[in-house]
C-alpha cells in the first residue's frame, strides 16, 4: 500500500520524471518523534535535508563529499512508499529491507535506465554500508537524530526527556568529525540538563 505515493504504470520519459518529483518525503514525519509525541516533528524530507548540509561542510577531504550529499538525499526515499519503520516498529531487520528493496525497484522502475541505476546503487551502498561515505552518512544520520532530539527539548523547555536517543546512539560514532560535533553537543545539552535540576522551583 502506497503511504505517500500513487506510481501509475506508465513507460519512461517525461512523465515517470515527474512522477519522481511527486514524492512526498515532506508529508512523512519521522515515526521516532511521533511515538514521543513531539509537535509538529521534522519530516524524513527535513532529515535528509539536514544530512545533506551537514556533508556539504564536512573537512573530511578522503570522502567523496558529492557522493556523501547524494547518499544523504537517497538514503530514506523509500519511506514515502514504506513510512518511517522506527526500532519501536519492531519489524525484523530482513522484513524492513524487503519492504524498502521492493519500494526502490518500485521508484527507480519510473526512471531511465542511468538514472535508475545510479538511485538504487546509492540506495544499495548505504544499506548495506559498504563504502566509508556510506559509513560516514550513517552516522550524520544518528547525529542529525540527536541533534534534532536536544532542539526539541529546547523548543518544549524540557532538558533530558529525549535521553532514550542519545542512550540508544552512544558508542557509535567513530568518525573523528562526528565525535567532535557529538561532544560539543552533549556538553552543551549536559549543561542545559544541569542548570535546569539547580533551578530553584518555581
Ligand atoms: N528512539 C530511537 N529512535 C530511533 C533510533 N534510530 C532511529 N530511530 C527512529 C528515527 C526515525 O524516526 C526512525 C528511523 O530512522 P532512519 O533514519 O534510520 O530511517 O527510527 C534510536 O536509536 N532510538
Ligand atoms: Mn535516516
Amino acid at each position: 500500500k502506497c503511504l505517500y505515493y500513487q506510481p501509475s504504470s506508465s513507460d519512461f520519459g517525461s512523465l515517470s520524471l515527474v512522477q519522481v518529483q511527486r514524492l512526498h518525503h515532506d508529508r512523512v514525519p519521522r515515526t521516532g518523534w511521533i511515538y514521543r509525541n513531539v509537535e509538529q516533528p521534522e519530516s524524513v524530507s527535513d532529515h535528509m535535508y539536514r544530512m545533506a548540509v551537514m556533508a556539504m561542510v564536512t573537512k573530511d577531504d578522503h570522502l567523496n563529499k558529492g557522493r556523501c550529499v547524494r547518499l544523504a538525499l537517497v538514503h530514506d526515499m523509500a519511506e514515502c512508499i514504506v513510512g518511517d519503520i522506527a526500532p519501536a516498529d519492531n519489524v525484523p531487520k530482513e522484513e524492513k529491507h524487503r519492504r524498502e528493496e521492493e519500494a526502490m525497484k518500485q521508484i527507480t522502475q519510473l526512471l531511465p535506465e542511468d538514472l535508475r541505476k545510479e538511485f538504487y546503487e546509492l540506495w544499495e551502498e548505504y544499506e548495506t554500508q559498504s563504502t566509508a561515505e556510506a559509513k560516514f552518512v550513517k552516522q550524520l544520520d544518528q547525529f542529525e537524530m540527536i541533534l534534532q532530539a536536544s532542539e526539541y527539548e529546547d523548543l518544549e523547555n524540557k532538558p533530558g526527556r529525549l535521553q532514550d536517543f542519545y542512550d540508544s546512539t552512544a558508542g557509535k560514532f567513530s568518525h573523528p568529525e562526528i565525535v567532535q560535533l557529538v561532544s560539543e553537543l552533549e556538553a552543551e545539552r549536559n549543561a542545559n540538563i544541569a542548570a535546569a535540576a539547580n533551578e530553584p522551583c518555581s
